[in-house]
């Protein structure tokens, strides 16, 4: 395989940083600048209530500023990447870079500054002068020795955290490779041999972080440029580099790693060579971490010895060491406690999460993000994927509480639970919404039976629920299918003790099945040999008879066939519930800008004024169930009577039969969308509406409209959405789309649990 990123990557990677606009970064203001009074708040003369507080306790700055998300990522270009010293302009994309990965992995602010200056003297003094801006200093690619002298000297100055992360970073990465590639060959740190190639920021940094979980320093060998770091070596010696001297006439790296346990490169492109990689101890541990062209390429390395465990510091090869797996979360919990360092005992506290999270059943999302392989703990997977949405869940949280135990946190959390929820909301945004139905379906969970128990989503998201603790999962299925699969995508669940099967195939119940069918659907025209068919073959109408006959408390299906015909089983064998006339889709949709709910978005296309009342009052219930009080908007293409087309007149109709019927719902209607969106267009429209503020519940007046808005809000405003939830049959039933993923049906599930503890005898 070729080193060198291809061409194509390169003519990709310009175009990428120069289109649509030139670099990866904008500024976004957070507040309104509309008009007069915006402008007297946000500026002078109102500007001035801030800065007075802050002057009278600088700690404000935390509430008026976003200082305490801020961070600087400063460089001044001498060692960038494995490129070298190619200045601080030519810098400039990968501290835009990391900025990017600041706000995407933890939401965190960045101001990227780069600087055209190499005194150390002056360096320490321009980034200490920048404390009034930031909550964080995140130094970057400046070359050692310099970096540690800077850092020493800033954290010495500095009353927040400072963190050179080519150094630290990539130690808390590299300790928790080593911990879990270790544990897999088998091997005490306080035996192995370790060689460096490199001596630098990155390397001598690692070294130290390793040394103090138990590596012994007479067992480090370092080497660079110049070869093998020996006791009394004349050339390009410094205090830091000298700590791992060895008294030796060895003198080439070729010479030093025979027997290594460990080659831990942080140095330049093709310094390992094959015959050296030979020399290696058993089950060597090969980190080739230099960026972009690793000291050795891993298919040269897996083809020289097939039983070395291989890290890179790229994403398009297993194990990427790579500091991204840290910063991101390790600042995310020191800047929410307000901590004025990173110390010892926080860095400890990544490493050990990230190698803990390592060695959990991969996630579905991760899964996703390459291609549906499962990545098992294991040689080609000792350390969590980037994408790995746990990662800020299982660092932060733990670098938090490494802070407060430590005495530097300013601003101690109270509840680190509520705090690690929160975070959870950040990953997966229909988390927050969705806690209080899955705390309330944990307390007494339920039989559910899922009609596709063979997908993969299905059993992810079984593997979730079990877990949670959230339902008691039925998988219709075949058992050699669903168990074949299970260890393919690394789960960990089993049937019987953790979830049943019904199997299609053999399942004894099969006649009393069948004669229920008949029973309930016998006069919509399924015959007794149809139903003896059905049951073998669809696993809708077996989960939809396992709920009518008691056998499930919940049916989840739809990831596969048409909407429309699970509907119709459902309807024939479960039937509506009591007062309903028909059934709905409640969907919602959850955005940066909250939660909605839209109906109905799959079942009935042109809903009479009738149907629209009974499914707005049928809605209202649901939406109490996420914790939410529903403020309804009969929508419309009319605005309060500006039109009296027939669809404006039916929703008025609807409206004041749900006013007789559910006089205390704050609704109001027809209204246009963004009335229903926007108090003040509404006051402007008709003060006197009896809905306040944004509405959360959007009924549409036909499929069309409701089908529509849903997919644009998904599409357009990079929305989770969850359901749709099916309103109105006998017994909880829903029916999902093709796009569903394994989180989309965790959710549904815990919808369903609810909503089968409400029912009677539930
Ligand atoms: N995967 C990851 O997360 C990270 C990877 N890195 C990578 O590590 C490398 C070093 O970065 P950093 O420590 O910040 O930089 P430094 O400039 O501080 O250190 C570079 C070190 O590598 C040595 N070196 C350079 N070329 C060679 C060579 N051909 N043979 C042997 N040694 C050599 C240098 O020796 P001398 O000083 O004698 O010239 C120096 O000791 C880069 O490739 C960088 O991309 C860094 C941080 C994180
Ligand atoms: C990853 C990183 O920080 C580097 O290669 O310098
Ligand atoms: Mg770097």
């Amino acid at each position: 395989m070729d080193e060198n990123p291809s061409q194509d990557l390169k003519s990709g990677a310009l175009v990428y940083h120069s289109y649509p606009k030139p670099g990866k970064l904008e500024i976004q203001a957070t507040k309104p600048l509309g008009n007069q009074r915006d402008l007297a708040l946000a500026y002078s003369p109102g500007v001035a209530a801030a800065c007075e507080a802050i002057a009278a306790d600088p700690a404000t700055a935390a509430l008026y500023t976003v200082r305490q998300n801020l961070v600087a990522v400063v460089s001044n270009g001498t060692a960038v990447l494995g490129l070298g010293d190619i200045g601080p302009l030519a810098a400039k994309p990968v501290m835009e870079g990391k900025a990017v990965l600041f706000k995407k992995f933890a939401g965190i602010d960045v101001f990227d500054i780069e600087l055209a200056e190499k005194n150390v003297d002056r360096l320490v003094d321009i980034v200490a002068a920048l404390e009034p801006t930031f909550g964080g200093i995140n130094l970057e690619d400046i070359k050692a020795p310099e970096c540690f002298e800077l850092e020493e000297r800033l954290r010495a100055r500095m009353g927040i955290p400072v963190f050179h992360d080519d150094q630290h970073g990539t130690a808390i990465i590299v300790a928790a490779a080593v911990t879990n590639g270790l544990a897999l060959a088998g091997k005490a740190i306080g035996d192995v041999k370790i060689v460096t190639s490199g001596a630098g920021a990155a390397a001598l940094a690692c070294l130290n972080l390793l040394v103090s979980i138990g590596a012994r320093r007479e067992n480090i060998w370092v080497t660079d440029i110049d070869g093998v770091v020996y006791e009394g070596r004349p050339t390009l010696m410094d205090r830091w580099k000298a700590v791992y001297a060895q008294r030796t006439k060895l003198r080439t790296l070729a010479e030093v790693i025979p027997g290594a346990d460990i080659f831990l490169g942080l140095s330049a492109g093709g310094v390992l060579k094959p015959q050296m990689l030979e020399a290696m101890a058993p089950r060597p541990l090969v980190m080739a971490l230099a960026n972009p062209y690793p000291e050795i390429m891993p298919d040269v390395a897996e083809a020289t010895r097939p039983d070395a465990m291989m890290c890179t510091g790229r994403s398009d090869f297993p194990n990427q060491v790579n500091n991204v797996l840290c910063f991101p979360y390790i600042f995310r919990g020191a800047l929410d406690v307000g901590a004025t360092t990173i110390n010892e005992p926080m860095k400890a506290a990544a490493a050990s999460a990230i190698a803990a999270l390592a060695r959990e059943a991969p996630s579905d999302v991760v899964a996703r993000a390459y291609g549906g392989e499962a990545r098992l703990f294991g040689p080609r997977s000792l350390i969590p994927s980037p994408f790995d949405p746990r990662l800020i869940l299982r660092i932060a949280p733990a670098v938090a509480q490494a802070a407060m135990d430590s005495g530097v946190a300013t601003r101690p959390l109270g509840d680190l639970k509520a705090y690690a929820d929160g975070l959870g909301s950040f990953v997966f945004r229909s988390g927050f919404v969705m806690k209080p139905l899955i705390n309330q379906a944990k307390s007494d969970p339920k039989r559910v039976i899922y009609a596709e128990g063979e997908d993969e989503r299905v059993l992810r998201a079984v593997q979730v629920i079990i877990e949670e603790g959230i339902a008691r999962p039925i998988l219709v299925g075949r058992p050699s299918v669903i168990e074949t699969r299970l260890k393919r995508f690394g789960l960990s669940i089993r049937p019987m003790t953790d979830f049943d099967i019904t199997n299609p195939e053999d399942d004894p119940r099969y006649r009393d099945y069948v004669a229920s069918y008949v029973e309930v659907a016998g006069r919509r025209g399924i015959t007794p040999d149809a139903a003896k068919t059905l049951v073998r073959t669809n696993s809708t109408v077996i989960a939809a008879l396992a709920v009518k006959r008691g056998d499930a408390d919940a049916m989840i299906c739809g990831l596969e066939g048409r909407f429309q015909s699970r509907l119709k089983h459902i309807r024939d064998i479960i039937g509506l519930a009591p007062g309903s006339q028909d059934m709905a889709a409640l969907s919602l949709v959850i955005t940066q800008k909250g939660a909605f709910f839209l109906a109905d978005t799959h079942v009935r296309p042109d809903p009479s004024a009738e149907e629209i009342a009974d499914m707005t009052i049928a809605c209202a219930n649901h939406v109490e169930r996420f914790g939410m009080t529903p403020q309804i908007a009969l929508v419309s293409h009319s605005d309060f009577g500006s039109s009296d087309s027939p669809s404006a007149l039916k929703m008025r109709a609807a409206l004041s039969l749900v006013r007789q019927r559910a006089p205390d719902l704050e609704v109001d209607g027809e209204m246009a969308a963004d009335t229903a969106l926007s108090q003040v267009v509404r006051e402007r429209v008709y003060p006197a509406s009896r809905l306040q503020g944004v509405a959360n519940v959007l009924i549409m007046p036909n499929l069309d409209a409701a089908n529509v808005a849903f997919q644009f809000t998904k599409a357009l405003a990079d929305a989770l959405p969850v359901g749709p939830i099916l309103i109105g049959p006998a017994q909880p039933a829903h029916v999902l789309t093709h796009s569903v993923t394994a989180r989309g049906i965790v959710n549904i599930t815990a919808i369903a649990v609810v909503e089968a503890q409400v029912l009677p005898g539930g």
